[in-house]
């Protein structure tokens, strides 16, 4: 039976001297792997994307973490740190593609940027830098260290007894996560459900609780090596799961 068709917005990236669009292997691996559904790639066009075409064959959605900021006048603030790095594009493509998709009822998972993206999509705001921020953590990675050191588990956190995410991981109260951001929620958009906050109060994943699908967002990275961590198996095959009875819905 044919696997249901996950989107996975890009990135814009230089590879060399032109200007490329891009999505890194782990995301892509984890949606084939840990979903068991086939990633498709949607380049960052902004107003030139056909949405209503990508959701036409769409399943799920995963938005991927990466490197940029989220732009703040999206959340209507100025940018403090204009030398950290920003992706216009994927915010001109990303944030419709989602307000679209969850009108649908499109399952949707939503990693780290994404995380930030759906809240700001849907009217939040998020703290530009929590580190600075009085009372949390230091939630960014040691750029110093191996890959595996910065993806291993850094802090964690406590699951909202009876909510999605510890229905997903058994009634689980607490895990283990990596943690590569220096944004993060302040206000939670309308309509979003916490689902999970680190020992400093820090949301670390939310749910869509208007949603008729399938919708969860995490701060951290259950892509890193999912096959290898019971926690991301788990959430990635729910929202697999999701994405089959989307695909299997009467017309
Ligand atoms: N702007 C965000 C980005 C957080 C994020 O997605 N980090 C992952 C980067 C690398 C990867 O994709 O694994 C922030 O810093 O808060």
């Amino acid at each position: 039976m044919r696997r249901p068709i996950v989107l996975v917005p890009a990135c814009s990236h230089e590879i060399g001297p032109h200007p490329s669009y891009a999505a890194q292997n782990k995301y892509v691996d984890a949606v084939a792997v840990g979903a068991r559904c086939q990633p498709l790639l949607v380049p960052p066009l902004g107003d030139s994307t056909d949405i209503e075409s990508l959701l036409s064959v769409a399943n799920g959605i995963m938005l991927t973490g990466a490197a940029s900021n989220v732009q703040a006048r999206l959340y209507g603030q100025e940018t403090l740190d204009p030398s950290l790095p920003q992706d216009i594009a994927r915010d001109a493509t990303a944030l419709p593609l989602v307000r679209a998709a969850l009108l649908r009822g499109i399952p949707l998972l939503a990693i780290c940027r994404g995380f930030q993206e759906v809240n700001v999509a849907l009217g939040g705001t998020l703290h530009q830098s929590v580190h600075t921020v009085s009372g949390y953590f230091d939630h960014r990675e040691d750029k110093t260290q191996s890959l595996e050191q910065q993806y291993g588990p850094a802090h964690r956190i406590k699951l909202e007894p009876g909510g999605l995410l510890a229905h997903i991981l058994d009634g689980a109260g607490e895990i283990q996560v990596n943690s590569l951001h220096g944004q993060g929620i302040d206000r939670l958009a309308p309509g979003l459900q916490v689902e999970a906050r680190s020992d400093d109060g820090l949301i670390e994943a939310y749910s869509v609780a208007a949603s008729s699908a399938f919708a969860l967002a995490v701060q951290w990275h259950p892509e890193w090596r999912v096959e290898e961590n019971h926690d991301s198996m788990r959430m990635f095959s729910a929202f697999g799961l999701a994405c089959r009875v989307h695909r299997d819905r009467i017309p």
